[in-house]
């Protein structure tokens, strides 16, 4: 590729070449967004464009070069791309670098930011002209910013999609852990009290409870009941009366009580310890959930998720709603980015005013549902089941097939 001349403006674009998209990997790493990179400069290429990697994520606003083919990247939280300087002088250097299409792979504060600058970016060229930065020739070409979005993420937060990229990643790493702690927890007859990622989202928590059959688990849309402290330790006094030599308890970082007080490890960890006595020690998870390799599944999804978001960088006109790419039901699609940043924000903001019920609801069906598995699996007075009728009552002709079986392998699982 030619080098770029910032006078002059871009390099020509190579014979023949239809695009020059420039790929981001922006806010937490989620394991799989290099499998973006590669796939979105694989397809690409394969559809005749240019693929230029960004560096650190919103890069642009450093004018950092691009560079051609996959590899890693970087992330980055970028200060400066939250405030309009900052996106004045990222839609400078991508017209200087000739890039015409972006595809941005992060979690809703990056897709929020997308969302930001296509909304601004025709009073982002106006007024890189009217001050002269850049000559009005130059901006022509880049009339409209096109701008498909990924979602990455470890912490399955948003809306519009069933998965987002990183998830189940972590959420193996998470699951490897309480394994490993449990091993511990068994020969000292001690609890643990785990707390994983999420900021606002509690699904890994959950989904750590259901996976791991954890003793409790608290989560930022559905707080306790106000006597929190009491259930949890008739609970766990309960498993320990069962012959239960441990106890795992989940925290979300995010978990509060009915009253946004936030439900913290260490209080947690002086309940059981002062009240029930139980040798207790806190893990913080922290970003050990982020390493490792990604699993096939987010391999799988990047992958696909990157093929799609080329073509919808190519299919785009300058009516197409902006898109987020999405799963739902198994499904690849594209759904409209502005809706789903709406939707996401949505969640956090029910949680502030206390609307638990509306919170839920903005999550996704399975949610409720995967609550009350949990709950059906876990506790050992059966709950009253929140599933709708037929899916309860499976549940309940399975458990009495297997209630022997069980009981056999009980002392084992215990
Ligand atoms: N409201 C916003 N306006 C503009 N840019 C934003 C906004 N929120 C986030 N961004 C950009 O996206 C980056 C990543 O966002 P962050 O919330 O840290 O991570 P994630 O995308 O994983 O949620 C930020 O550092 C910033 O550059
Ligand atoms: O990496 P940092 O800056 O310590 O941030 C930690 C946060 O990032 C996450 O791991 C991922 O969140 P995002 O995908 O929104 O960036 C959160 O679960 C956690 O609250």
């Amino acid at each position: 590729m030619a080098p770029v001349d910032m006078v002059n403006g871009a390099p020509p674009p190579l014979p023949g070449k239809k695009r020059r998209i420039g790929v981001i990997t922006s806010g937490g790493d989620a394991l799989g967004m290099n499998e973006i990179v590669r796939a979105v400069v694989r397809m690409s290429i394969a559809k005749g464009c240019e693929a230029y990697g960004i560096y650190e994520g919103y890069g642009i606003y450093e004018g950092y070069e691009g560079l051609e083919g996959g590899m890693l990247i970087g992330t980055a939280r970028c200060k400066a791309f939250t405030q309009r300087p900052g996106r004045l002088r990222a839609a400078k250097n991508m017209i200087v670098n000739g890039i015409d299409a972006l595809i941005i792979c992060g979690g809703d504060g990056s897709l929020t930011g997308a969302d930001i600058f296509r909304a601004e970016w025709q009073g982002l060229l106006k007024e890189l002209v009217d001050t002269k930065e850049l000559a009005a020739e130059q901006t022509e070409p880049f009339t409209h910013l096109n701008i498909v979005g990924l979602v990455g993420s470890i912490d399955n937060d948003m809306s519009s999609t069933d998965a987002t990229i990183g998830c189940y990643s972590s959420l193996i790493r998470i699951c490897e852990a309480v394994d490993y702690i449990d091993a511990t927890a068994f020969s000292h007859q001690r609890a643990f009290v785990i707390e994983v990622m999420g900021r606002y989202c509690g699904w890994l928590a959950l989904m750590a409870g259901v996976s791991t059959g954890a003793d409790f688990v608290f989560l930022p849309e559905m707080p306790p009941s106000d006597d929190w402290e009491k259930q949890m330790c008739d609970i766990i006094s309960k498993h320990r009366k069962l012959g239960k030599r441990k106890a795992i308890v989940i925290v979300a970082e995010g978990a509060r009580d009915r009253f946004l007080n936030k439900i913290s490890p260490t209080k947690v960890k002086d309940l059981l310890s002062n009240d029930l006595k139980l040798d207790t020690r806190i893990t913080t998870l922290g970003h050990v959930q982020r390493g490792g390799n990604a699993c096939a599944y987010d391999q799988m999804l990047s992958t696909l998720q990157g093929v799609e978001a080329v073509d919808a960088v190519l299919d785009a006109t300058p009516e197409t709603p902006t898109p987020v790419i999405a799963i739902i039901e198994n499904k690849i699609g594209r759904e409209p980015l502005i809706e789903a940043v709406k939707l996401t924000h949505e969640v956090a903001e029910a949680i502030e005013a206390k609307d638990f019920d509306r919170a839920m609801g903005l999550r996704d069906a399975e949610f409720a549902e995967y609550h009350s598995a949990y709950m059906a699996t876990t506790a050992t007075d059966q709950p009253k089941l929140m599933l709708p009728k037929e899916k309860a009552r499976n549940i309940l002709l399975f458990g009495q097939q297997t209630e022997r079986h069980l009981s056999q392998r009980l002392g084992q699982l215990l």
